[in-house]
Protein backbone atom coordinates (compact mmCIF):
# COMPACT_ATOMS: atom_id res chain seq x y z
CA UNK A 1 0.00 0.00 0.00
CA UNK A 2 1.38 3.76 -0.47
CA UNK A 3 2.04 5.79 2.24
CA UNK A 4 1.44 9.63 1.28
CA UNK A 5 2.79 12.16 3.60
CA UNK A 6 1.00 15.86 3.24
CA UNK A 7 2.32 18.59 5.64
CA UNK A 8 -0.03 21.13 6.53
CA UNK A 9 1.51 24.50 7.25
CA UNK A 10 0.49 28.57 8.01
CA UNK A 11 0.85 30.66 10.98
CA UNK A 12 -0.67 30.13 13.82
CA UNK A 13 -4.34 30.43 14.47
CA UNK A 14 -5.15 30.11 10.65
CA UNK A 15 -7.25 27.10 11.03
CA UNK A 16 -4.91 24.33 9.89
CA UNK A 17 -6.17 21.79 12.64
CA UNK A 18 -9.60 23.13 12.16
CA UNK A 19 -9.42 22.03 8.25
CA UNK A 20 -7.50 18.64 9.27
CA UNK A 21 -10.10 17.84 11.52
CA UNK A 22 -12.94 19.14 9.32
CA UNK A 23 -11.44 16.74 6.70
CA UNK A 24 -11.80 13.52 9.36
CA UNK A 25 -14.32 13.81 11.23
CA UNK A 26 -17.02 15.89 9.49
CA UNK A 27 -16.49 18.72 12.58
CA UNK A 28 -16.11 22.38 12.95
CA UNK A 29 -14.03 22.11 16.48
CA UNK A 30 -14.52 25.78 17.48
CA UNK A 31 -10.79 25.61 19.87
CA UNK A 32 -9.03 23.54 19.48
CA UNK A 33 -6.31 22.79 22.21
CA UNK A 34 -2.75 21.28 20.53
CA UNK A 35 0.54 21.86 22.57
CA UNK A 36 2.50 19.23 20.24
CA UNK A 37 2.82 18.88 16.75
CA UNK A 38 1.16 15.80 15.47
CA UNK A 39 0.08 13.32 12.56
CA UNK A 40 -3.02 12.03 11.53
CA UNK A 41 -3.47 9.00 9.54
CA UNK A 42 -6.15 8.23 7.78
CA UNK A 43 -6.53 5.10 5.29
CA UNK A 44 -8.62 6.32 2.04
CA UNK A 45 -9.14 4.84 -1.36
CA UNK A 46 -8.61 7.29 -4.55
CA UNK A 47 -9.30 6.13 -7.92
CA UNK A 48 -9.59 2.10 -6.67
CA UNK A 49 -6.33 2.49 -5.30
CA UNK A 50 -5.62 1.85 -1.31
CA UNK A 51 -3.23 4.76 0.53
CA UNK A 52 -1.99 5.63 3.70
CA UNK A 53 -2.69 9.50 4.28
CA UNK A 54 -0.29 10.55 7.24
CA UNK A 55 -1.28 14.69 7.41
CA UNK A 56 1.15 16.65 9.38
CA UNK A 57 -0.29 19.52 11.73
CA UNK A 58 2.62 21.66 13.64
CA UNK A 59 2.68 22.83 16.66
CA UNK A 60 2.64 26.74 16.79
CA UNK A 61 3.72 26.39 20.39
CA UNK A 62 7.48 25.70 21.41
CA UNK A 63 7.31 22.21 22.14
CA UNK A 64 9.76 19.09 22.95
CA UNK A 65 11.51 17.74 20.00
CA UNK A 66 9.83 20.23 17.28
CA UNK A 67 10.76 19.45 13.64
CA UNK A 68 11.76 22.53 11.75
CA UNK A 69 10.10 23.77 8.98
CA UNK A 70 12.62 22.93 6.34
CA UNK A 71 12.74 19.51 7.84
CA UNK A 72 8.42 19.16 7.50
CA UNK A 73 9.17 20.12 3.78
CA UNK A 74 11.68 17.65 2.96
CA UNK A 75 9.07 15.03 4.74
CA UNK A 76 6.13 15.64 2.51
CA UNK A 77 5.11 14.79 -0.34
CA UNK A 78 2.37 17.18 -0.64
CA UNK A 79 1.98 20.48 0.85
CA UNK A 80 -1.16 22.45 2.05
CA UNK A 81 -0.41 26.07 2.90
CA UNK A 82 -2.93 28.14 4.50
CA UNK A 83 -3.60 31.71 5.51
CA UNK A 84 -6.19 33.53 6.96
CA UNK A 85 -7.61 36.08 4.61
CA UNK A 86 -8.75 38.15 7.71
CA UNK A 87 -5.47 38.45 8.56
CA UNK A 88 -2.93 40.04 6.31
CA UNK A 89 0.39 39.02 8.27
CA UNK A 90 -0.67 35.36 7.62
CA UNK A 91 -0.55 35.82 4.03
CA UNK A 92 3.07 36.99 4.15
CA UNK A 93 4.30 34.02 6.03
CA UNK A 94 2.05 31.83 3.64
CA UNK A 95 4.02 33.60 0.84
CA UNK A 96 7.80 32.95 2.34
CA UNK A 97 6.49 28.99 2.85
CA UNK A 98 5.55 28.93 -0.69
CA UNK A 99 8.51 29.83 -1.88
CA UNK A 100 10.54 28.07 0.30
CA UNK A 101 9.01 24.92 -0.66
CA UNK A 102 9.64 25.70 -4.37
CA UNK A 103 13.37 26.07 -3.38
CA UNK A 104 14.00 22.85 -1.84
CA UNK A 105 11.73 21.20 -4.02
CA UNK A 106 13.51 22.33 -7.10
CA UNK A 107 15.07 18.60 -7.59
CA UNK A 108 11.72 17.24 -8.10
CA UNK A 109 10.10 17.61 -11.88
CA UNK A 110 8.52 20.60 -12.97
CA UNK A 111 5.09 18.86 -13.24
CA UNK A 112 5.83 17.19 -9.76
CA UNK A 113 5.72 20.88 -8.10
CA UNK A 114 3.17 22.43 -9.54
CA UNK A 115 0.68 19.90 -8.60
CA UNK A 116 2.28 18.96 -4.80
CA UNK A 117 1.64 22.84 -3.06
CA UNK A 118 -2.08 23.99 -2.47
CA UNK A 119 -2.73 27.61 -1.30
CA UNK A 120 -5.77 28.05 0.71
CA UNK A 121 -7.20 30.92 2.00
CA UNK A 122 -9.58 29.76 4.99
CA UNK A 123 -12.09 31.44 7.30
CA UNK A 124 -13.87 32.67 3.62
CA UNK A 125 -16.82 33.52 6.18
CA UNK A 126 -15.29 36.26 7.35
CA UNK A 127 -15.20 37.88 4.32
CA UNK A 128 -16.65 41.33 5.85
CA UNK A 129 -13.32 41.58 7.42
CA UNK A 130 -11.40 40.29 4.57
CA UNK A 131 -7.43 41.92 4.18
CA UNK A 132 -6.40 39.87 1.78
CA UNK A 133 -8.46 40.21 -1.70
CA UNK A 134 -9.24 37.29 -3.84
CA UNK A 135 -7.04 37.82 -6.40
CA UNK A 136 -4.02 38.74 -4.19
CA UNK A 137 -4.14 35.06 -3.47
CA UNK A 138 -4.84 34.06 -7.06
CA UNK A 139 -1.90 35.96 -7.81
CA UNK A 140 0.46 33.95 -5.05
CA UNK A 141 -0.45 31.15 -6.46
CA UNK A 142 0.35 30.97 -10.30
CA UNK A 143 3.42 32.78 -9.10
CA UNK A 144 4.01 29.56 -7.03
CA UNK A 145 2.50 26.92 -9.11
CA UNK A 146 -0.12 26.19 -6.73
CA UNK A 147 -3.40 25.36 -6.70
CA UNK A 148 -5.55 27.94 -4.93
CA UNK A 149 -8.32 27.75 -2.89
CA UNK A 150 -10.66 29.85 -1.03
CA UNK A 151 -12.35 27.59 1.83
CA UNK A 152 -13.75 27.87 5.13
CA UNK A 153 -13.66 25.04 7.84
CA UNK A 154 -15.99 26.48 9.75
CA UNK A 155 -18.53 26.20 7.04
CA UNK A 156 -17.69 24.35 4.27
CA UNK A 157 -17.04 20.47 4.49
CA UNK A 158 -17.78 19.03 0.65
CA UNK A 159 -14.87 21.70 -0.48
CA UNK A 160 -12.31 20.88 2.33
CA UNK A 161 -12.72 17.30 1.09
CA UNK A 162 -12.69 17.88 -2.08
CA UNK A 163 -9.19 19.97 -1.52
CA UNK A 164 -7.51 17.34 0.90
CA UNK A 165 -8.66 14.73 -1.45
CA UNK A 166 -7.04 16.49 -4.93
CA UNK A 167 -4.04 16.97 -2.64
CA UNK A 168 -3.70 13.41 -1.66
CA UNK A 169 -4.42 12.14 -5.46
CA UNK A 170 -2.09 14.61 -6.98
CA UNK A 171 0.83 13.65 -4.62
CA UNK A 172 0.32 10.30 -4.19
CA UNK A 173 1.48 10.69 -8.59
CA UNK A 174 3.69 13.40 -7.61
CA UNK A 175 7.57 12.04 -7.27
CA UNK A 176 8.94 11.09 -3.67
CA UNK A 177 5.91 8.91 -3.24
CA UNK A 178 6.28 7.42 -6.60
CA UNK A 179 10.05 6.82 -5.85
CA UNK A 180 8.53 4.66 -2.88
CA UNK A 181 6.14 2.64 -4.73
CA UNK A 182 9.08 1.63 -7.04
CA UNK A 183 11.54 0.67 -3.86
CA UNK A 184 9.72 -0.50 -0.97
CA UNK A 185 12.95 -0.96 0.74
CA UNK A 186 12.99 2.63 1.18
CA UNK A 187 10.35 3.07 2.30
CA UNK A 188 10.79 1.23 5.02
CA UNK A 189 14.50 3.24 6.39
CA UNK A 190 12.35 6.46 5.27
CA UNK A 191 10.03 5.68 7.50
CA UNK A 192 12.09 4.83 10.66
CA UNK A 193 14.07 8.16 9.85
CA UNK A 194 10.90 10.27 10.02
CA UNK A 195 9.74 8.70 13.45
CA UNK A 196 13.40 9.98 14.21
CA UNK A 197 13.36 12.98 13.28
CA UNK A 198 10.11 13.98 14.47
CA UNK A 199 9.60 11.17 17.32
CA UNK A 200 5.95 12.03 17.82
CA UNK A 201 2.68 10.69 18.86
CA UNK A 202 0.46 9.95 15.86
CA UNK A 203 -2.93 9.78 15.67
CA UNK A 204 -5.92 7.49 13.91
CA UNK A 205 -8.83 8.95 13.23
N1 LIG B 1 -14.63 32.05 11.52
C1 LIG B 1 -13.79 31.03 11.33
N2 LIG B 1 -12.96 30.67 12.33
C2 LIG B 1 -12.13 29.63 12.10
C3 LIG B 1 -12.10 28.92 10.88
N3 LIG B 1 -11.16 27.95 10.98
C4 LIG B 1 -10.63 28.05 12.20
N4 LIG B 1 -11.20 29.07 12.88
C5 LIG B 1 -10.88 29.53 14.24
O1 LIG B 1 -9.53 30.00 14.24
C6 LIG B 1 -8.91 29.68 15.48
C7 LIG B 1 -7.62 28.91 15.22
O2 LIG B 1 -7.94 27.66 14.62
P1 LIG B 1 -6.93 26.43 14.69
O3 LIG B 1 -7.50 25.32 13.87
O4 LIG B 1 -6.54 26.13 16.09
O5 LIG B 1 -5.69 27.09 13.94
P2 LIG B 1 -4.21 26.49 13.80
O6 LIG B 1 -3.67 27.03 12.53
O7 LIG B 1 -4.20 25.02 13.96
O8 LIG B 1 -3.50 27.19 15.02
P3 LIG B 1 -2.15 26.74 15.82
O9 LIG B 1 -2.42 25.39 16.41
O10 LIG B 1 -1.99 27.82 16.83
O11 LIG B 1 -1.05 26.73 14.83
C8 LIG B 1 -9.94 28.90 16.30
O12 LIG B 1 -10.56 29.79 17.18
C9 LIG B 1 -10.93 28.40 15.25
O13 LIG B 1 -12.23 28.27 15.77
C10 LIG B 1 -13.03 29.33 9.84
O14 LIG B 1 -13.09 28.78 8.74
N5 LIG B 1 -13.84 30.38 10.13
Amino acid sequence: MNDIKVAVLGSDGVGKSALIVRFLTRRFIGEYASSSECIYRKRMSIDGRQLNLELYDPCSQPCEGKSTLNEQIHWADGFVVIYDISDRSSFLTAKAIVHLIRELHLGGTKRDTDSVIFLVGNKQDLCHMREVDREEGQRLASEGRCQFYELSAAEHYQEVVLMFSKMVRNASLGGKAKERRRRPSGSKSMAKLINNVFGKRRKSV
